[in-house]
């Protein structure tokens, strides 16, 4: 069994706690990302995902539950070294590269400012040969370190973002929607590019997209958020090919197909949420339907679930 790296226990996050204007914006979700995988996070705007990948690292505070990263209780550090350490190791990668991007900062500086606080460097000759390093590594080149971000595409920028968070070596990456704002040709270089560096550096993922579209080609498993709760969780394959939770269905339902006639003629499944309207004696819970795949169900979808499986 591989290592678990991050385990997210029974995890609640409210903003407006007590208010009227109150929202569950994580709403005891669990689940585990296991070292050098890819953990695909995927649900409609809203439903929980960025708060999700915000709190594991701990721009947030938890309302509740426990984000474990390598046992260690990560909302529970106290020791500044201690969180500076886990700050160098879990790094992110934002979707809009430029908003991200200090517009005032040469690219190189952006690239060694981890690198700066975190005395990773002895001097500028060093400093300036590991942003070559870094750039090249992204596709980009040296004379690219003195320039400013306006300068760069879409897909440059996000480069530059990937190269920034590689600069502290970190062992755990969030990326909240690396590849949204991109165009469609060049989302898959970035995906690819991300599959290169985790391959060479053996990081560990944690994907965030809002559709199902282009989470496939990068995932080992995914999970599917609605509204604050973890619904559907699965090996990719497993998901795609035999969707349980009715919301999976809706979403798969939504990817554009390349065949415009079929496209055309496909119908949209819209989902329902009125019929999981759980009472306690349903106890809804994640339940494993098939191994390695989990469906938020009570006992008696659980059973329903199980002979859909059957059947497949
Ligand atoms: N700082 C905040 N204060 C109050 N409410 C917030 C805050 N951040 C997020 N929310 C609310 O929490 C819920 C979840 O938001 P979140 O951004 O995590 O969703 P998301 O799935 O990542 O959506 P998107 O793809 O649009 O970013 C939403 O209802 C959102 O309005």
């Amino acid at each position: 069994m591989a290592e678990k790296l991050v385990e997210v226990k029974h995890l609640k996050k409210y903003f407006n706690a007590g208010k009227p204007n109150m929202v569950k914006a994580i709403d005891d979700v669990s689940f585990d990302i296991y070292k050098g995988e890819t953990l695909g996070l995927v649900g409609e705007s809203g439903c929980g995902k960025s708060t999700t990948g915000r709190t594991i690292i701990r721009l947030y505070n938890a309302t509740g539950g426990q984000v474990l990263y390598q046992g260690k209780d990560v909302h529970r550090i106290k020791s500044k070294k201690e969180l500076k350490e886990l700050n160098r190791k879990m790094q992110m990668i934002f979707q809009d590269p430029y908003a991200s991007l200090n517009p005032r900062m040469k690219v190189v500086d952006i690239i060694a400012e981890g690198m700066d606080i975190h005395g990773l460097v002895k001097n500028k000759t060093e400093r300036m040969e590991k942003v070559v390093e870094l750039l090249e590594t992204v596709g980009l080149n040296e004379e690219h370190a003195n320039r400013y971000p306006h300068e760069f595409s879409g897909g440059q920028r996000q480069r530059i973002g990937i190269a920034r968070a590689l600069a502290v070596n970190p062992e755990f990456v969030i990326a909240d929607e690396p590849i949204s704002a991109l165009d469609v040709s060049i989302q898959a270089q970035v995906v690819n590019l991300m599959k290169r560096l985790q391959k060479e550096k053996g990081l560990t993922y944690l994907f965030i997209a809002h559709d199902l579209s282009m989470v496939k080609y990068i995932s080992d498993r995914i999970g599917v958020m609605y509204f604050g709760k973890l619904v559907e969780l699965a090996p990719s394959d497993d998901l795609y090919k035999h969707p349980l939770h009715p919301y999976t269905k809706s979403l798969l339902s939504a990817i554009p197909l390349p065949d415009p006639d079929y496209e055309r003629s496909r119908k949209r499944i819209p989902y329902d949420p009125s019929v999981h309207q759980y009472t306690d004696q349903d106890r809804p819970e994640m339940r494993e339907v098939a191994p390695g795949h989990f469906v938020y169900c009570s006992e008696r979808e659980f059973e329903q679930y199980k002979k859909e499986y059957e059947n497949r």
